[in-house]
């Protein structure tokens, strides 16, 4: 049997080009250094996938930001505000698309489906017109090459290049975005051909957007875009789906396709998939990419069961006719389990990172050839076994206690608006009152302390004091800038999750699992292997010794149970709700010893919860209920005088805002600027908020200083749907990716903001 991999982590085993990114970003290295990093890192995945014996490696899966940013370069989709003047799109171009530069913002970023991956959404118009830009695809397929390296080029397809994009600024929000496939497809062709002569045999396209519940007229994309691009071409085109369930129609409409030689599917995410294909095979002599080895866990995969999966799929459809593949792309995993030295051999050997996954599909692929490695399999099957057993995974108590949860209910008693007339008698803080997320600027001298703290190097009390001057630091920085709801800063975390990971038990973390998150910034996700709970107190004594710097309201800063769960490696052998409960209740216990000490105001993130949104609708309905509850849990125990915050991330949550507003939060702190107020067009809808709100004013993600001017016409504008009582000002998210010399004048400009807006308010009483 053959074998594929849809994608590779493009970072490297020690986070290589992100050092090498940011160096060059910070001037201290040259263009040449940062591709030279690179040309080393693909080098070394091709030859380590050759070596294994993978039948189809991919190439152009590296990028130096983001694929789909990548195709807009591609295609020469970039917006006129860059001042591009054709041509090869260069580091300059791309990296102000991605970043912005001093005179203009960044693009929107956002969520690549359901992962914590962000990709730079495409801003297109009908004026756009579509040249190829960018030789990537083919220069990377011939330096695989001359290493004597056969692979298959990987190109978001055209149909979701299109789906994730939005109309350009100016262009109405109603533009069909598919009216623009007839203009893009003679790029793609010409890919294709340029792609053909360098003697590529196959190329993959990635329409993950396959997997969602599509309406007619864009199935109707996709028969015409494959139809287009598979006429008249000697290569062979795989169209690759991932990331849940294929639906019926989809799913028959490739294989209705006559120029598509093979579809991928993903029979993780997936688990109805195969009855789909027992049912209708596979017309049209395609192949199936059967991805059987989990690309988003770093669970060893059981790979007796993935054989049988196979054998069967080959009953169905014949022998040569199925691929052994990854069910999608390995960048949402760990790169490589022989980097982790802190972990102890029995939990390793239940693990597989990227370079294990890529064993582990050729180990599947030789058993169907009748060359089963004897000793691979049963080295995989008793840590099956021992996984399955181990006592470590299993805690009576916990389970009893989270099971009781699921069938109950746990809501405040008292309704938000009267909570926050309680809570404003002793807050007393200012109409439009001013916050800031948590984190502040990530310095590296806080790296330093944190990894000295962790070789020894310098003793607990070393560190301890270090964290605290940071702490009295950043609040007197708060004071000073006038600053009404604070924040400790957070310089005590790694990350929101790693951190709580780190502190509960039932969860183990690496010291180099790290999978990237957005351009060079990378996440190194806690792995929950067992029964979660709280051993002791998390943030409390922290919370309290920043609450005794200052009068004004400290926050106590939680991570929330979905938030945890979503960010981290969940363990596959429970509902992913169960194990939320789990954790719902560590938080739960937290929240109760922050109020128990003193602490009035206490934030909640649930950054993720949207995230988390299965991507097929009959899915979704289950996930919300189960979620909120899980966060209403940490919050039904406390008294109507403590301030609940949660705040979340990307802004897609229109169609979800009934259960944004059923989690019961008194404020929450939500991302806006950087997606054009599209939050605000459900108030103007007509949907009522209670509570609290604040959308973020400024972008946190690009280094670029907003003014004054442009965050007082964003609150403007917010008042326009949003009663005044109501509405907080803050940026969009946590501060440390930021700079100091960045986040002061940005903040002040934001506090002088909502000054000018109070002065309007009282003027205009
Ligand atoms: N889990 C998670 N997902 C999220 C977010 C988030 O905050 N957390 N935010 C949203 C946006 N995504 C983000 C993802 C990553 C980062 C981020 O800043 N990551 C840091 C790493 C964070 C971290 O855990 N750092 C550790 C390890 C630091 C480190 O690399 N130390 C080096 C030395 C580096 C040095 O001396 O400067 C070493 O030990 O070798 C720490 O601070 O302790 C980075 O890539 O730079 C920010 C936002 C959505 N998803
Ligand atoms: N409290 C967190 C922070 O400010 C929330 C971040 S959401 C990704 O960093
Ligand atoms: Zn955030």
């Amino acid at each position: 049997m053959a074998s594929h991999i849809v994608g590779y982590p493009r970072m490297g085993p020690k986070r290589e080009l992100k050092f090498a990114l940011e160096s060059f970003w910070d001037g201290k290295t040259t263009a040449a250094d940062l591709e030279k990093t690179a040309k080393d890192l693909r080098i070394s995945i091709w030859k380590q996938m050759a070596d294994a014996g993978i039948t189809f490696i991919p190439s152009n899966t590296f990028s130096y930001y983001d694929q789909v940013l990548d195709t807009t370069a591609l295609v020469g989709a970039v917006p006129p505000r860059y001042g591009w003047s054709g041509g090869e799109v260069a580091f300059d171009t791309y990296f102000s698309m991605a970043r912005g530069n001093a005179k203009q913002p960044a693009m929107e970023m956002t969520k690549w489906f359901d992962t914590n991956y962000h990709y730079i959404v495409p801003e297109l118009g009908p004026d756009v017109k579509f040249t190829l830009s960018s030789r990537k695809a083919v220069q990377e397929y011939k330096e695989a090459k001359e290493l004597g390296i056969e692979t298959v080029p990987t190109v978001v397809g055209p149909v979701t290049y299109l789906l994730l994009a939005k109309p350009a600024k100016g262009v109405s929000k109603d533009f069909d975005l598919l009216s623009l496939l007839d203009s893009l497809l003679p790029v793609y062709k010409q890919v294709i051909s340029e792609l053909e002569e360098a003697g590529a045999k196959w190329v993959q396209f990635d329409e993950p957007s396959l997997v969602l519940d599509l309406e007619q007229h864009k199935l109707d994309a996709f028969k015409k875009a494959y139809s287009v691009l598979g006429a008249n071409v000697g290569v062979k085109l795989l169209i690759e789906t991932y990331f849940a369930d294929i639906p019926a129609e989809s799913y028959k409409l490739l294989t209705n396709l006559e120029h598509v030689a093979a579809i991928g599917v993903d029979l993780v995410r997936g688990v109805k998939t195969i009855s789909l294909i027992k049912e209708v095979g596979l017309p049209g002599k395609k192949t199936l990419f059967a991805g059987v080895v989990d690309g988003r866990n770093i669970w060893a995969n059981d790979l007796a069961a993935s054989v049988k999966t196979l054998v069967e799929l080959e009953k169905i459809l014949g022998k040569g006719k199925v691929v052994v593949s990854t069910s999608c792309s390995l960048l949402h995993t760990a790169v490589d389990l022989q980097n982790e030295t802190k972990l102890d051999s029995e939990l390793k050997s239940w693990l597989a990172f990227a370079a294990q996954k890529v064993v582990e599909v050729v180990a599947i692929a030789h058993a169907l050839d009748g060359k089963k490695n004897e000793e691979i399999f049963s080295v995989n099957a008793s840590a099956q076994a021992s996984r399955r057993s181990s006592s470590r995974v299993h805690n009576e108590a916990v389970k009893k206690a989270a099971g009781a949860l699921l069938g109950s209910d746990h809501r405040r008693a008292t309704p938000v608006g009267a909570r926050l007339d309680e809570q404003q008698k002793h807050l007393k803080l200012p109409i439009l009152p001013t916050t800031t997320i948590g984190s502040f600027p990530q310095t590296p001298e806080l790296r330093r302390v944190r990894r000295e703290v962790k070789s020894k190097k310098i003793t607990e009390e070393e560190y301890n004091k270090a964290i605290k001057a940071e702490i009295a630091s950043v609040v007197e920085l708060q004071e000073k800038l006038d600053i009404d709801v604070l924040v400790h800063g957070e310089p005590e975390r790694n990350d929101m999750v790693e951190y709580f990971g780190e502190q509960l038990q039932g969860f183990v973390f690496t010291v180099n699992g790290w999978v990237q998150s957005y351009g060079s910034r990378c996440v190194k996700p806690p792995i929950i292997y067992g029964d979660v709970s709280r051993p002791n107190a998390m943030t409390v004594e922290w919370s309290k010794y920043s609450q005794s710097l200052t009068a004004r309201p400290m926050k106590g800063m939680l991570t929330g149970p979905v938030t945890i769960l979503n960010w981290s490696f969940v363990r596959d052998d429970q509902p992913r709700s169960d194990t939320c409960m789990q954790i719902a209740l560590s938080i739960k216990v937290e929240v109760e010893d922050l109020e128990a000490g003193g602490i009035q105001v206490i934030q909640i993130d649930e950054a993720a919860l949207r995230e988390g949104l299965p991507l097929r609708k009959a899915e979704q309905a289950n996930y919300l209920d189960w979620a909120v509850h899980a966060f209403r849990i940490t919050t039904s125990g406390v008294k109507d005088t403590t301030q609940i915050h949660t705040h979340m991330c990307y802004s897609n949550f229109n169609d979800i805002i009934h259960s944004i507003i059923d989690m019961d939060a008194d404020v929450i702190t939500i991302e806006n600027s950087r997606s054009d107020e599209k939050l605000l067009s459900v108030f103007k809808e007509g949907v009522t908020y209670a509570a609290g709100i604040g959308p973020g004013v400024y972008d946190i993600h690009s280094p670029r200083i907003p003014d004054t001017e442009e965050m007082a016409e964003r609150i403007r504008k917010m008042l326009a749907v949003l009663e005044s009582k109501v509405l907080w000002v803050n940026p969009d998210c946590g501060l440390k990716t930021r700079k100091y010399q960045e986040v002061v004048p940005a903040l002040t400009n934001m506090v002088k903001a909502a000054k000018i807006l109070r002065a309007e308010l009282a003027s205009t009483k």
